[in-house]
């Protein structure tokens, strides 16, 4: 297939090695320094770029009748516009805070144990994520994904990136920058007795890559507004 990268950095340039092992051809390469020329000629268009460029990139593909993935994070509070773009338009849009088999794994897991300690009294629950000294966002978007899962399932809420203050009903969420760290997501509940945590780490980037190049294949031929759920088939 032939793909446009919306978004030219660490993360396209790791998702062209991946596509182009698997056969497929990049055609344009878009950062902040070029235009979208090209753009109608792509089967698919990949946007891993900033919050800032995320809604520009993604309504310039779903316009081009391109079906379009997006893993920018940071961006959300336009994610109803962009679904009503894509559904005035009979477009195809995919997005997923992260694309990694691991981490649609560790999701579930979250989800699980979030509905477990619902049982029970006595956990408080905290979540940390570490990335990066150059991501542009906190919290993380997967950390905002683990947290509306646990809200979905539990008697929290709301969440809070320390250090504001905390109530009974808001999950607190730590952002850890490290350099280097391409991204550690840790979810604990604590009581008076005891501990339990989930911890997910990803040693490079090939994960989220990998899982990127496999939505965009699946993408291809479809209409409407899907998840890493429909394409990998994990959960309700
Ligand atoms: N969902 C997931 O699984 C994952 C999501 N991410 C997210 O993906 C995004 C990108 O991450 P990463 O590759 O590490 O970031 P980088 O900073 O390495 O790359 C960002 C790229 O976006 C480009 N850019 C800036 N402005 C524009 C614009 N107006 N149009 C198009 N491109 C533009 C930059 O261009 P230039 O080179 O000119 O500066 C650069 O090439 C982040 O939001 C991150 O959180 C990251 C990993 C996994
Ligand atoms: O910026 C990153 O690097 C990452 N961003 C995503 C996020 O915000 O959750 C996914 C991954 O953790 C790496």
């Amino acid at each position: 297939m032939k793909i446009a990268l919306l978004g030219y950095g660490k993360m396209g340039q790791e998702i062209e090695k991946i596509a182009t092992a698997r056969g497929h051809e990049v055609i344009l390469r878009k950062t902040e320094n070029n235009n979208f020329d090209g753009l109608k000629n792509a089967d698919v268009a990949i946007d891993f770029s900033v919050p800032t460029a995320a809604i520009t990139n993604i309504s310039a593909a779903i316009n081009d009748n391109v079906p379009v993935v997006s893993g920018t994070t940071g961006w959300l509070d336009d994610y109803g516009a962009i679904t009503e773009l894509c559904q005035n338009k009979n477009g195809a849009f995919l997005y997923a805070s992260n694309f990694s088999l691991g981490v649609n794994i560790f999701f579930e897991l979250n989800k699980k144990l979030a509905q477990l300690i619902n049982q029970t009294d006595g956990y408080r629950v905290e979540v940390e994520e570490i990335h990066h000294t150059q991501k542009l966002d906190a919290p993380s978007g997967t950390a905002i994904t683990l947290t509306q899962d646990i809200i979905a399932n539990t008697h929290y809420n709301n969440w809070v990136l320390m250090p504001d203050e905390v109530t009974e009903n808001d999950i607190p969420i730590t952002a850890k920058r490290i350099e280097k760290a391409p991204g550690t997501h840790s979810i604990t509940y604590t009581s008076e007795v005891d501990k339990i945590s989930i911890e997910h780490e990803a040693f490079s980037r090939q994960g989220f890559a990998l899982g990127a190049v496999i939505a965009a294949e699946w993408l291809i031929g479809k209409k409407g507004v899907f998840s890493m759920k429909d394409v990998l088939g994990l959960g309700n």
